[in-house]
């Protein structure tokens, strides 16, 4: 039975993800995704599950950094996840009670609506986790008076649900990933995504458009595409790319290939089946048998048998 570490303590979103990807699984709560992370790469656990994206908030940033810049760690498995938030309070709280709201800054993102229209001169804090904003508003003497959070963490914590759904979008999705130490990768399936950060040679006009090209030629498909800065000072970016199928691709290989030529580093985050199942569109001429034709054609020039 693998252990995986994942954001905690009991009752977050990631941890019903993780309950989704790997049922069978041991769970070993984490005080925030760094130190899921730490326990994956340093054998503590077998993997982690950790929130990479938001489908209203966007990326999950510290999870992009850490698997930019932390020791190398590859992408398994991804979900996507509805998160429906409630607001959570200690029995006998108001609304004309509540001066101080504890949760996670993605749920307080996506929860401005709410939070300006009832309660606007509340201050918002921001907590390492749904659940960690839950446990603390159970506590008596709490600095805090509510929690935002999935119903399910109020009723582990004990606390009262003062409201339901109060997210802005009621169709809210947030995409988690299953990480795990470098080794085999999984099976290419026909609906796979490959994640992968690219460090520029040099800045110079073109150069995303040139790694773009090294995708686009190929009839490579990208899905998500986000820049983070290096930390080098203002200006300076790295590149996260997800694209449509798997490095077993020939033309998902030749695209990463064509990336590292052009790039100061690339660091492979992973090829895992989509969550949603969905196939790429191929354009006539990047299937694999197109690559192989052309790779025996051109050797057989090569050789003089052409
Ligand atoms: O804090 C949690 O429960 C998490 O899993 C992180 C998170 C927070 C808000 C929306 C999606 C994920």
């Amino acid at each position: 039975m693998p252990k995986l570490a994942y954001l905690g303590p009991e009752g977050t979103f990631c941890e019903a993800a993780l309950r989704i990807l790997a049922p069978d699984a041991e769970r070993l709560p984490c005080a925030n995704v760094s130190a899921a992370l730490d326990a994956a790469r340093g054998g503590e656990a077998d993997g982690a599950v950790v929130p990479l994206e938001n489908s209203v908030e966007g990326a999950i940033t510290v999870t992009l950094d850490e698997l930019a810049w932390g020791e190398p760690l590859l992408i398994s498995a991804e979900l996507l996840l509805p998160v429906e938030f409630s607001l959570l309070v200690r029995p006998g709280i108001g609304l004309p009670q509540i001066k101080r709201v504890y949760t996670h800054p993605a749920a307080i993102t996506q929860c401005r609506n709410y939070l300006a229209r009832e309660l606007p001169d509340a201050v918002v804090v921001a907590a390492p986790s749904t659940a960690a904003a839950a446990l603390e508003v159970s506590m008596p003497g709490s600095p805090y008076d509510a929690a935002i959070g999935p119903a399910i963490a109020g009723e582990h914590y004990g606390l009262f649900e003062l409201a339901a759904r109060m997210g802005d979008r009621d169709d809210t999705v947030t995409r988690f990933v299953r990480v795990s130490r470098p080794g085999p990768l999984p099976e290419p399936t026909g609906a796979d995504r490959t994640s992968l950060v690219a460090f520029l040679r040099d800045d110079h006009p073109g150069a995303l458009l040139e790694m773009l090209s090294e995708f686009a030629v190929r009839g490579v498909n990208l899905t998500r595409i986000e820049s983070r800065p290096t930390g080098d000072g203002i200006g300076r970016y790295f590149f996260h790319f997800d694209a449509e199928g798997h490095v077993g691709d020939a033309r998902v290989g030749e695209a990463l290939s064509g990336l590292r030529r052009l790039s100061d580093d690339v660091r492979f985050l992973g090829s895992y089946p989509r969550a949603d199942r969905v196939s790429p569109q191929l354009k006539s001429g990047v299937a694999d048998p197109d690559f192989a034709e052309a790779a025996g054609w051109l050797a057989r020039i090569r050789t003089g048998q052409a």
